[in-house]
């Protein structure tokens, strides 16, 4: 049998205006997603530009690209989807799904990405498809490859946009799209555990997303009211584990979170394949904190089902906004730009190379992250963490 061939045409081969996007979406997956590709797509069509997306993120521009159609243009609505279609043009309908989760415009992480030459094929593929802007979509590291794929270009850049979205929340000066929703989702999550806790008169350790910069654990614990927050940077003492232990043993349930990115090179080290609340709780065992019958200990891993859940409307209007003020950035003609919303009073736009990552916490949170008191911990944190360059 043979495979059939792909009927669309790719956007070299369609007549173009003189303002063609591209919307690169990549990243892990993160509530929102679906509401940057249609608020892009809206704003951009009424300001006269042709919106395309990347059907599998950067890989779309390269010979690893799996999927036939590599590129699809976003329009509003199903009429003007079916007019396309009509000319064998790929298109979707993206008006109605503001808040749908997940991402139609993914595939699983590219590393061929991070190869000098594969990117410069990139930025060809780029020209000759005749897109003349570029908009990606995604976490620090698609904000890395962003960067990194524009020296490809020379000295013939094309205009870009950054739309940061993702749960862990780690670009500096934005909130991304996907955090507020991730923290009601894994506060959720935590809260559950928290009841049970309570309940069944059990310890849990739960793990929650935070590889290095720990925002997400800490606002799911805090909001919670997880009796310990174990942030992603951390690497107790002895002491500390002991009066951690001990101030455990004591208590008749408790909810404790860990986050994911907790002591991973000692773990990649001594323990290999162990998760970081599984980590944590061979360490507590070392100091007395033993799972019972009758008084259980459980160590329970990261859920990743809240990439998946539908985004709230408080992301849903960020998405808007930032969107907007891209498209006004481009309008006055600005390049290499992130929109960024932190509250209603604090929206803008950033140029790139003001930019950083963000591995950190806010310190006024310091206080919360444990509920017993324990004066050992507490001494530790203020001695260790408030002039630190993980606490801003
Ligand atoms: N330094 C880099 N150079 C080139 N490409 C990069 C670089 N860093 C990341 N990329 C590309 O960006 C993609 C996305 O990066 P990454 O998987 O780190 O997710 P992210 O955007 O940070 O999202 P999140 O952290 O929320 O999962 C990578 O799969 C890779 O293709
Ligand atoms: O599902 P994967 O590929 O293991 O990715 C997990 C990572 O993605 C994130 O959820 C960000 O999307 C991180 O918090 C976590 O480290």
């Amino acid at each position: 049998m043979t495979e059939p061939t792909n009927p669309f045409l790719r956007p070299s081969r369609v007549p173009r205006g003189e303002r063609r996007l591209l919307c690169v979406f990549d990243g892990g997956n993160a509530p929102g997603y679906s509401s940057v590709a249609v608020a892009l797509t809206e704003e951009g069509t009424r300001r006269g530009f042709e919106v395309w997306a990347a059907t599998e993120g950067f890989r779309s521009l390269t010979n690893d690209a799996t999927h036939e159609l590599r590129f699809e243009r976003m329009v509003v609505s199903r009429r003007e989807r079916y007019e396309l279609l009509a000319q064998n043009i790929p298109a979707r309908s993206m008006g109605r799904r503001v808040q749908d989760a997940g991402s139609d415009f993914r595939s699983e992480r590219y590393l061929g990405f991070h190869d000098r030459a594969t990117r410069d094929l990139a930025a060809q593929t780029f020209r000759a498809q005749g897109f003349t802007h570029l908009v990606c979509v995604g976490g620090n590291g698609t904000f890395e490859g962003c960067k990194a794929w524009l020296q490809s270009f020379g000295d013939e850049r094309p205009p870009t946009a950054f739309v940061n979205v993702s749960i862990d929340n780690d670009v500096g000066g934005d909130r991304a799209i996907g955090f507020l929703t991730g923290v009601e989702a894994g506060a959720e999550i935590a809260r559950g555990l928290y009841e049970d806790s309570y309940t069944h008169k059990r310890i849990y350790l739960l793990e929650m997303m935070g590889n290095r910069s720990g925002r997400h654990a800490l606002n799911c614990g805090v909001a919670a009211r997880a009796h310990l927050i174990v942030l992603p940077f951390f690497s107790f003492p002895d002491e500390v584990l002991r009066e951690i232990a001990e101030g455990l043993s004591k208590a008749e349930h408790a909810l404790v979170v860990v986050a994911e990115g907790y002591e991973a090179e000692r773990r990649k080290r001594d323990l290999p394949g162990v998760s970081a609340s599984a980590f944590f709780k061979v360490q507590l065992e070392q100091y007395g904190l033993r799972d019972l019958p009758d008084r259980r200990v459980i160590a329970e891993p990261f859920s990743r089902h809240i990439r998946g859940v539908r985004p709230g409307f408080a992301d849903v209007s960020a998405a808007y906004l930032k969107a907007t003020m891209l498209f006004e950035a481009f309008d006055e003609g600005r390049t290499e730009v992130m929109p960024f919303v932190l509250a209603a009073h604090d929206v803008g736009v950033r140029s790139f190379e003001t930019i950083t990552r963000e591995d950190r916490v806010e310190r006024a949170f310091l206080p919360l992250l444990d509920r017993f008191g324990m004066p050992k911990l507490r001494t530790w944190v203020r001695d260790h963490f408030t002039t630190s360059e993980q606490i801003l």
